[in-house]
């Protein structure tokens, strides 16, 4: 096989099940927010201390995965897309995803310390605690308001990296988090209503498994409408310019039309859940276009 396409081949399977553990998937997308939250500070950073500091950002947040897979290997367990994985499937023991992941969050905040800053490597430490004691420990089991509150974790990112370069935490690093605060309910709901029985499966209280199929719906409409308007208020309050702006208006403008679509429908038994796949998929793409819209704007046009 060529391990230029997976350069996971050539890794033995120990160092793989590690990587696994934090969740390198969705941290690309972690990674690349806090990444654009750096390059649009309005102070530059020396590239070796910037590096250090979205290195940090990476291995914070592959700290907080390996954690909360150490805390929640029994449901893990009981859901098929989540069997797999090194714990549930049996590859490896808990205390070595503890040591791991606790090893790995005080590495990634001293680090970040080091490299930037107290605020950077403050914020830093909130999110992984928060992903970890208020997500994973305190409200994943126990309402579907869960991934509303905790996933303010996953919004921090662009704050560090702002933080990093700056020092300090401004108006448009908060709407970032603030952006990808009112995007996690569409993207995570979304995502949930073709993989209800799974989380139901396992007793998780998500918001189909508890308030049903309509409500979800509901709230994923209900939640895109300040979602938008969050992410084209850096522009109309002039923190960006037009090629931000325009990028915004687009890309909230299908969001919009997909979340519609999911939210005013109703699905039968057997109908492949294709709007609502579509909606999960292109929220993943949004936040990379809408951020990677930020940096273009901030290098083209400098406001
Ligand atoms: C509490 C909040 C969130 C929940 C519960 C959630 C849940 C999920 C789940 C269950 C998946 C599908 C499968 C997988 O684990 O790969 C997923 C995929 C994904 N999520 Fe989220 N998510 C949340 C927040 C975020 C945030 C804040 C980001 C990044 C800014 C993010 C980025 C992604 C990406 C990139 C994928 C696709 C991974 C792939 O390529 O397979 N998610 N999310
Ligand atoms: C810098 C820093 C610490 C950032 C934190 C980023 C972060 C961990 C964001 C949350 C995204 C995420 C992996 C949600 C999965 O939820 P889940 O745990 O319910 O998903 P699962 O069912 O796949 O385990």
């Amino acid at each position: 096989m060529n391990t230029m396409t997976n350069p996971n081949v050539s890794l033995p399977a120990e160092w793989r099940d590690f990587l696994a553990l934090t969740k390198p998937k969705v941290m690309r997308l972690v990674v690349f927010t806090g990444l654009c939250g750096l390059l649009v500070a309005p102070q530059a950073i020396n590239p070796v201390l910037g590096f250090t500091a979205i290195l940090c950002i990476a291995l914070g947040a592959g700290a907080a995965g390996a954690l909360n897979q150490w805390y929640e290997s029994d449901l893990d367990s009981k859901m098929k897309r989540t069997a797999g994985r090194p714990l549930p499937a049996g590859r490896m023991d808990r205390q070595s995803a503890l040591h791991f992941g606790v090893g790995l969050a005080f590495f990634s905040v001293i680090l970040m310390e080091l490299a930037t800053n107290m605020v950077a490597a403050a914020v830093l430490s909130a999110s992984i605690l928060f992903y970890v004691f208020i997500y994973t420990i305190w409200l994943k089991r126990r309402t579907p308001q869960n991934i509303v509150i905790g996933g303010a974790a996953g919004a921090f990112p662009p704050v560090i990296g702002w933080a990093a370069a700056t020092g300090n935490v401004t108006l448009l690093p908060l709407l970032l988090f603030a952006i990808i605060f009112l995007w996690t309910p569409p993207h995570f709901w979304a995502l949930s209503l073709f993989v209800k029985s799974d989380y139901a499966n396992a007793g998780v209280p998500m918001l189909p498994v508890v308030a049903g199929e309509r409500v979800t719906r509901h709230q994923i409409g209900l939640y895109t409408i300040p979602m938008a308007a969050v992410a084209i208020a850096p522009w109309a309050l002039g923190l960006t310019g037009w090629v931000y702006g325009a990028a915004a208006i687009a890309l909230n403008a299908v969001f919009a039309a997909l979340a519609a679509r999911v939210s005013l429908r109703r699905s039968i038994p057997g109908d492949g859940m294709k709007p609502e796949k579509q909606l999960f998929a292109f929220s993943i793409l949004y936040l990379f276009l809408l951020f990677g819209a930020l940096v273009l704007d901030h290098w083209t046009i400098g406001a």
